[in-house]
């Protein structure tokens, strides 16, 4: 039965996603988590790069709105991720406001813009969010890392350098993307993902 299975597997084509980002990082982040699962033999994931609106509210309204529209542009389902750090002594910012802060102020500066205060934790979130058709329900997957915002450190790449998750001694700027993903939000929420698209994948495969 299980060879069975497995035969049609094989025989069957893979169901197509497409990431819709124009971020480079998140890409290859995301590259690299699938080339470490099992997803790559039943989905194939392809990437475009599509301006899409990003209203404002919490990250899960963005989230669900960003995954919507992208849906509207695809004839595939779609697949979207949505990033946000927040500052504890801030309470909830800049959270998904954060693009803007780097679009504007060096990494220096937002570390900075904590001075006042004596707590620096807080907690980087990501949201991989999957939605079949314009018309479906989507499928949202949150992944959360705490940690503490530090003066920046290593390879320059969004706020990398100045979150040092915590009961670690480096920030995300100075580890791998390998090191970065067994513990960062978005390898939380690829797990939540890929059990998700696994199951999904396996009830195709039994027919179901
Ligand atoms: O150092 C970082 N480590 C990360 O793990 C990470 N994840 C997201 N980000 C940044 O946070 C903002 C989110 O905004 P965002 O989700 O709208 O992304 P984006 O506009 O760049 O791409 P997209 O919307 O086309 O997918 C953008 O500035 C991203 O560069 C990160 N920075
Ligand atoms: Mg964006």
């Amino acid at each position: 039965m299980e060879s069975q299975q497995s035969s049609l597997a094989a025989s069957l084509s893979p169901i197509e996603i497409t990431f819709i980002t124009g971020n480079k990082g998140k890409l290859e982040e995301f590259q690299q988590l699938l080339e470490g699962s099992e997803l790559a033999t039943h989905y194939k994931i392809t990437n475009k790069d599509i301006s899409l609106d990003e209203l404002q509210g919490a990250a899960e309204f963005i989230a669900h709105h960003k995954v919507k529209e992208a849906a509207k542009h695809v004839s595939t389902p779609v697949l979207i991720d949505d990033g946000s750090l927040y500052f504890n002594a801030f309470n909830g910012l800049p959270g998904p406001y954060i693009k803007c802060f780097l679009d504007r102020l060096s990494s220096e500066e937002i570390y900075s813009l904590l001075d006042a205060y004596e707590d620096k934790t807080g907690y980087a979130q990501l949201i991989y969010a999957y939605c079949e058709t314009p018309e479906s329900e989507p499928q949202l997957f949150i992944g959360r890392c705490e940690g503490t915002i530090v003066a920046p450190r290593g390879e320059k790449r969004g706020w990398d350098p100045i979150f040092q998750p915590k009961g670690y001694e480096t920030t995300f700027g100075e580890m791998k993307y390998e090191e970065k993903n067994k513990i960062s939000h978005r390898g939380k929420a690829f797990e939540q993902l890929k059990a998700f698209l696994e199951a999904k994948a396996s009830k195709r495969v039994k027919g179901e």
